[in-house]
C-alpha cells in the first residue's frame, strides 16, 4: 500500500472515530435522560397517584420509554461495533447525471451525522451492492426509484481492527483475492464469523436474491452456503424491516451443535437470532403424543453402520421420489371413496339422503377429512333445525351425528391409512410399524397422512424458512414442509455430502417438489487450502470443485501397525497441534464405536470434547466426533483415523471421506493400518 493512501485514510479514520464517539455520547445521554424519566414516573406512580386513568397513562408512557431505551441500546451496540471497525470498503461513484464524484464508505451498519448526512453505508444498503458486484468503470444499483447508473472511479478495501488501520488497498489491483486470502488464512474462531468484507460476487447474488419463491443453493463443501444463508437473512431483515422481523424467520438445521456453531452470525450483524429447529423438533410437534419415533441421527447412524441391512433397504425405498409419488397418488385415490354413506339417514320423518351426504363431503375436498366431517355435521344439523325433526326433538347432538357420519369412513385414522398403503404398493414387508419406536423413514410419510386425515395447522407466522443440509431430506420431508410452511424458502446443501445416499440428489428432483424454484450453484471452496481440496477431489471425481489459491501443507497419510501405535501417533499429532496456533482439532471417525474407543484411550492424556447426538455446543480445542456430526462444522486441523480398507469401501464411503476431509481449513492427516489403506484413497 502506498503511504499516501495510508495517511489519507488514517486521517479519515480518525474523523470517523470522532463522529462515532460523539454518537456514542449522544446515545448515552439519551439513555440516561430516559432512564431518569422512567424512574421519575415510577416514583410518581408509587407515591402520588391513585387515579386509574392517570395510572394507566403513566404506565403507557413508561412502556414507551422502555421501548425507546431498548432502541437506544441496540443503536449503542451498533455504534460500539462500528467503533472497533467502522468500515471495510469504499467506492467513489459519479452518478450518471452528476458532475461530482462522491465517496461512499461501507461498513457493518449505517452511520449518519447530526445533519442526517450518511457517513457510513450499511453493507446491505442498495448502493453498497456495487461494492460486491463491480470493479472500476460503469456500474449500477437498484434503488427504490429504479436503476441508478454511474461510474465507479475508485475502490478501496480496508482492514481496521480496534480502531487501527491495518491496511488500505486500491482495488484496481485485484486485491479482492488478496484480502480474501488474508481472511481465510486466519485460524478458526469460536463460532462461524461474518464475511461482509469479502462476500464474493456470486455469493452476493444469492444474498440479495428477491425473485425466487424457493431458492435452492447447491454448493460444494466450504463454498459458504451456511454463511451466505445467514447473511441473506440479515439482508432480508434490513431490506424489509417494516414487514419482516427475526421471529418470523426459522432455520431448520441438522442438529443443535451446528445451531450453536452459527449462533453468533446474526447478532454480530446486528440482528436478533432467529428460531432454530431440527426436523426432529418438527416431528415431535406433529406426531401424536403416544408415538415415539427414532431420530434422524439414529437413522443416519444405522445407514452408515449397516449399509446392507433390511433397515437400510426400507430407508432406500422411502427416501425415493417414486415412493413419494406413490404415496401422494394413493392419498388422491383413497380420497375418491374414503367416505361411503351407504344408506340414507332418518331423523323422524326427515331424511338426509346418502347422495346429499356424499356431495357435501366432496365439496369440502380441500379440507382434511376430519374437518370435512365437521362441516358436514353442521350442514346436516342446519337442515334438521329447519325440518320437522326439530319439532319432534329428533335432532342428535353434534357429537353423535359426527360419530354416525364417521362410521361411513373407510379409514378411522391416519395410521390405518398409512398401514394400508403398504398393501396397495405390494410392499407389506417394508413396514415395521412400532408405536414405541417408529422408524425414522416412516415419520414424515405418516405425518403426510396425518395432514390429509386430521389436518395440521400451518406455520403462517413464519415468513421465511431456511433449510440447511438439504441433501439429507427426502421428498416426503419437503412435501410436508411445503404444506405447513407456505412462505418463501432458502434451501441449501451439497449433493456430494449425502448421509442418506438415497435421498434427493439433483436439481431435477427438487423441481418435482417446488414449483416456483430458482436453482444456483457454488463451485468454489473457501474453507480449505488448495492442497486439501486437491486431496478431497479424489473422492468426487465427477464434481466440479474449485479451490482458492491459498496454499498450505499437503495432506499426510500415516500408517500404524496396531491400536497401540495408532494411539501413539495420535498423541504425537495432538502434541503438535497444541504447539501451534490452531484453535480446533477434529478427530473424525466413521462410527460411534471408533469415537468412543479413541475418546477412552486419549482422555487420560488430553482434555477432549466428544460430540454426541445430544451435544448442544461446539467447543474449541480437541474434538472427537463422527463424520455424521462433523458435517457443517470446520476445524483448523483434521485427523481421519481408521482409514482402512475394511472401514471405507463403498461409493457412499467415498462421500463420507469427502465430508471428513473438507472439514479441515489448514491441515489434514489420514491414518491407516499398515498395508490396509482404503483403496478409496490414493497414496501418492
Ligand atoms: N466470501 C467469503 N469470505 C470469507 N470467508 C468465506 C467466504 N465464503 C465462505 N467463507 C468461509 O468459508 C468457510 C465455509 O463456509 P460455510 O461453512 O458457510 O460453507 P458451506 O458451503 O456451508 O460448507 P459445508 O457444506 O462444507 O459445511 C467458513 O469459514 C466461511 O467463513
Amino acid at each position: 500500500m502506498t503511504s499516501d493512501i495510508f495517511q489519507e485514510e488514517n486521517i479519515r479514520l480518525k474523523e470517523m472515530i470522532r463522529h462515532l464517539e460523539e454518537e456514542k455520547d449522544y446515545i448515552n445521554r439519551k439513555i440516561k435522560k430516559d432512564d431518569e424519566d422512567y424512574h421519575d414516573l415510577k416514583h410518581y406512580l408509587s407515591e402520588f397517584t391513585a387515579d386509574p386513568m392517570e395510572m394507566y397513562q403513566n404506565y403507557r408512557s413508561m412502556t414507551n420509554i422502555d421501548k425507546t431505551i431498548d432502541f437506544y441500546y441496540s443503536q449503542l451496540n451498533k455504534v460500539k461495533k462500528l467503533l472497533e471497525s467502522p468500515y471495510f470498503g469504499r467506492i467513489d461513484f459519479r452518478f450518471e447525471d452528476g458532475d461530482e464524484i462522491e465517496e461512499f464508505y461501507i461498513g457493518k451498519f449505517n452511520l449518519a451525522d447530526r445533519d442526517n448526512d450518511i457517513l457510513i453505508y450499511d453493507w446491505r444498503a442498495p448502493i453498497s451492492s456495487m461494492y460486491y458486484e463491480y470493479e472500476l468503470g460503469q456500474a449500477a444499483y437498484e434503488a427504490q426509484v429504479g436503476m441508478i447508473h454511474g461510474e465507479i472511479s475508485r475502490k478501496r478495501q480496508y482492514k481496521i481492527k480496534d480502531q487501527q488501520l491495518q491496511y488500505a488497498l486500491e482495488s484496481s489491483m485485484t486485491i479482492q483475492d488478496d484480502v480474501l486470502q488474508r481472511e481465510l488464512s486466519t485460524t478458526s474462531d469460536d463460532r462461524m464469523k461474518t464475511i461482509i468484507s469479502t462476500i464474493q460476487k456470486e455469493q452476493n447474488k444469492i444474498v440479495r436474491n428477491e425473485s425466487a419463491h424457493t431458492l435452492v443453493i447447491q454448493g460444494v463443501a466450504g463454498s459458504g452456503k451456511s454463511a451466505i444463508a445467514l447473511h441473506r437473512i440479515a439482508y432480508l431483515l434490513y431490506k424489509h424491516k417494516e414487514k419482516l422481523s427475526s421471529d418470523q424467520i426459522t432455520i431448520i438445521s441438522p442438529n443443535k451443535i451446528f445451531a450453536d456453531f452459527i449462533a453468533n452470525v446474526l447478532p454480530e450483524l446486528g440482528e436478533d437470532p432467529v428460531r432454530e429447529q431440527t426436523f426432529d423438533d418438527i416431528a415431535t410437534a406433529l406426531l401424536p403424543k403416544n408415538i415415539k419415533a427414532e431420530s434422524l441421527y439414529e437413522q443416519t447412524k444405522r445407514i452408515i453402520e449397516e449399509p446392507h441391512s433390511n433397515y437400510t433397504l426400507r430407508v432406500k425405498l422411502k427416501s425415493s421420489l417414486a415412493y413419494f409419488k406413490q404415496l401422494s397418488n394413493y392419498i388422491k385415490n383413497i380420497d375418491s371413496n374414503i367416505f361411503q354413506p351407504d344408506e340414507n339417514m332418518h331423523f323422524g320423518d326427515t331424511i338426509i339422503t346418502k347422495e346429499y351426504l356424499l356431495s357435501r363431503f366432496q365439496s369440502y375436498n380441500n379440507l382434511p377429512v376430519k374437518q370435512r366431517l365437521d362441516e358436514l355435521s353442521n350442514d346436516v344439523l342446519d337442515i334438521l333445525k329447519k325440518s320437522k325433526a326439530a319439532e319432534i326433538k329428533k335432532i342428535p347432538s353434534k357429537i353423535d351425528l359426527r360419530k354416525r357420519l364417521s362410521s361411513y369412513l373407510k379409514f378411522s385414522d391416519a395410521q390405518s391409512i398409512y398401514i394400508h398403503f403398504f398393501n396397495v404398493i405390494n410392499h407389506a414387508e417394508a413396514l415395521n410399524w412400532n408405536k414405541e419406536r417408529l422408524e425414522y423413514q416412516d415419520v414424515f410419510p405418516y405425518i403426510y397422512c396425518i395432514y390429509y386425515f386430521e389436518g395440521i395447522e400451518s406455520f403462517d407466522l413464519v415468513k421465511h424458512l431456511v433449510i440447511d443440509e438439504m441433501q439429507d431430506y427426502s421428498p416426503v420431508h419437503y412435501a410436508v414442509i411445503n404444506k405447513i410452511f407456505r412462505c418463501k424458502k432458502t434451501i441449501l446443501g451439497d449433493f456430494g455430502q449425502m448421509l442418506n445416499p438415497f435421498s434427493l440428489n439433483s436439481d431435477q428432483s427438487f423441481s418435482n417438489i417446488f414449483d416456483r424454484m430458482e436453482f444456483v450453484e457454488l463451485n468454489k471452496s473457501y474453507r480449505s487450502s488448495y492442497e486439501i481440496i486437491a486431496f478431497a477431489k479424489q473422492f468426487m471425481p465427477d464434481y466440479s470443485i474449485e479451490a482458492i489459491d491459498r496454499h498450505g501443507e499437503k495432506p499426510e497419510i500415516i500408517s500404524y501397525t496396531n491400536q497401540h501405535s495408532l494411539i501413539d501417533e495420535l498423541r504425537r499429532l495432538i502434541g503438535q497441534f497444541q504447539n501451534n496456533s490452531f484453535n480446533r482439532l477434529g478427530i473424525i471417525c466413521k462410527s460411534e464405536a471408533q469415537v468412543n474407543q479413541l475418546y477412552d484411550e486419549l482422555k487420560q492424556f488430553f482434555t477432549l470434547n466428544k460430540l454426541s447426538d445430544t451435544s448442544e455446543t461446539f467447543e474449541q480445542g480437541i474434538t472427537v466426533t463422527t463424520i455424521q456430526l462433523a458435517k457443517g462444522l470446520e476445524f483448523d486441523e483434521v485427523l481421519i483415523p481408521f482409514a482402512n480398507a475394511d472401514v471405507y469401501k463403498s461409493k457412499f464411503d467415498k462421500g463420507l471421506l469427502y465430508i471428513a476431509a473438507t472439514r479441515a481449513m489448514h491441515k489434514l492427516t489420514v491414518l491407516h493400518k499398515k498395508s490396509e489403506l482404503t483403496p478409496l484413497i490414493k497414496n501418492e
